[in-house]
């Protein structure tokens, strides 16, 4: 019998960890404050029953994670999955305080979910799931305390649900200004026009900014996207609008390809009758899972989970860019073998930030209770993430760094300056 033990990959947390310890080193971040930001400051578990149609109770376990608020309020989204736990929460609500930060947004990170899988859960079911969560919560969150927005497998419909749930506990008088609990809602329910195309809008963006630096444009590149939810089908459509080509799309069902092009409206379409799944589009043919990384293109767009791209496969990517409009989708093991061979990595906190500086607005529409159209939405997103854009390509520039670390960089020296100019830790 052999002792040797097979090295356990790294998790979503250790990854963020890794990367914020070694960018603290680097700068020589304060011994304090490296140890604040180093910690989540609330972890909250809630077990809660639920009934099932059938009659039968359940018991579900939903997280929210608070890591750091030094800029304003937790701010992050929610996630359903069979496989979110604590951890993964952790690492999630890091990676949102070092991107509101490096987006220059008043709040701070957290990150949540459900444990469960919603293929297995009729409306119904969801709707009352996410009632009793809201209220297991509590006063965790708040307008100005968390704000949840949606992510994997949550959408405006679940965030109307958290709304009105929340608004219910509230006395008459202070429920029509609450409506900022939540970001993402239903534009009928003080959504943002523009919010639902944000985070594809801004991964879309910073590829087309980056691209331009080096004197190029999307028009004829090919590009290929892991992931066909909210941030994949919205970057892919506004990659093809600007004449790239997307040649191959893998959802957790399946994987297409097309040489020729695929047309991501009529791919969407087809997704919907069938809760999200890629499967059965006859347009396109259908490919073995493992060959997607490999294929030849200019441009990776991981939008699914974290950890897709590991050392091994990370050998495989022909992209010379890769766009990361999830999170923590490469290991910082697969993110050695990929600067290593040349490849640029736009990260997720600049990458995937359009949501949450979408959010910003939404918040800021219903603290001042206006109602913003959508050109002048797009126009200031566009505007914030060019400029957030160009500070992150100036830091890569002037410390000779790939600019995950510059990002970093921008974003911990934000939080730092905070924390020394309120003398507490100089
Ligand atoms: N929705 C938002 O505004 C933001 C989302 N993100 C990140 O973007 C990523 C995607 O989020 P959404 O599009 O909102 O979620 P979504 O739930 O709308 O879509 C997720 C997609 O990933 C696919 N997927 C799941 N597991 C997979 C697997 N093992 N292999 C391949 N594909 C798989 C699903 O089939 C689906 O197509 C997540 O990492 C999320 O944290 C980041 C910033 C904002
Ligand atoms: O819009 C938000 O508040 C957060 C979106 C999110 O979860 C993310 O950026 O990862």
């Amino acid at each position: 019998m052999s002792t040797l033990q097979e090295k356990k990959p790294a998790t979503m947390y250790e990854n963020v960890m890794q990367q914020y310890n070694q960018v603290a080193n680097l700068v020589g971040l304060n011994e304090n404050i490296k140890k604040i930001l180093g910690i989540t400051n609330n972890e909250i578990i809630v077990h809660f029953p639920v009934k099932m149609d059938n009659g039968e109770v359940k018991i579900f376990t939903g997280y929210r994670v608070q890591h750091n608020n030094a800029l304003g309020p937790y701010k992050g989204g929610l996630r359903y999955h069979p496989t979110i736990d604590v951890d993964d929460a952790k690492a999630l609500a890091m990676w949102m305080t070092w991107k509101t930060s490096l987006a220059g947004l008043p709040f701070g990170g957290a990150k949540g979910g459900i444990q469960l899988d919603p293929r297995e859960h009729s409306l119904a079911e969801l709707e009352r799931i996410t009632r009793r969560f809201t209220y297991a919560l509590g006063d965790n969150i708040g307008p100005d305390q968390d704000i949840p927005a949606p992510d994997v497998n949550t959408n405006p419909q679940t965030m109307a649900w958290i709304l009105d749930t929340y608004m219910s506990t509230k006395s008459p008088s202070s429920r029509s200004h609450n409506n900022h609990i939540v970001t993402g809602k239903p534009v009928g329910s003080g959504g943002l026009e523009g919010r639902d195309r944000a985070t594809g809008f801004g991964v879309f963006l910073t590829i087309k900014l980056y691209l331009a630096s080096q004197g190029k444009t999307l028009e004829g590149k090919t590009f290929i996207v892991q992931g066909f939810g909210n941030v994949g089908q919205w970057a892919s459509q506004f990659m093809v609008e600007e004449g790239a080509k997307l040649i191959a799309v893998q959802d957790a069902h399946a994987t297409l390809y097309k040489e020729e092009g695929i047309d991501p409206i009529t791919l969407t379409e087809h997704t919907q009758p069938r809760k999200g799944s890629i499967a059965g589009f006859t347009e396109a043919e259908e490919i073995a899972p493992d060959d997607f990384f490999g294929l030849e293109c200019d441009v990776l767009i991981p939008a699914a989970l974290g950890n897709q791209i590991n050392q091994d496969n990370a050998l495989s990517v022909k992209a010379n860019l890769i766009a990361e409009g999830a999170n923590g989708p490469i290991t910082t093991e697969g993110e050695e073998v990929l600067l290593k061979r040349g490849i640029t990595i736009i990260p997720d906190i600049l990458c995937n930030s359009g949501g949450v500086i979408g959010s910003y607005f939404e918040w800021l529409q219903n603290r001042h209770g206006e109602i913003w159209q959508l050109d002048e939405v797009m126009q200031k997103i566009e505007k914030k993430l060019t400029e957030n854009f160009k500070r992150v390509e100036k830091a890569v520039e002037e410390n000779e760094v790939d600019w995950r670390t510059a990002a970093y960089i921008i974003a911990i020296h934000r939080i730092e300056l905070a924390y020394t100019q309120r003398g507490i830790f100089p």
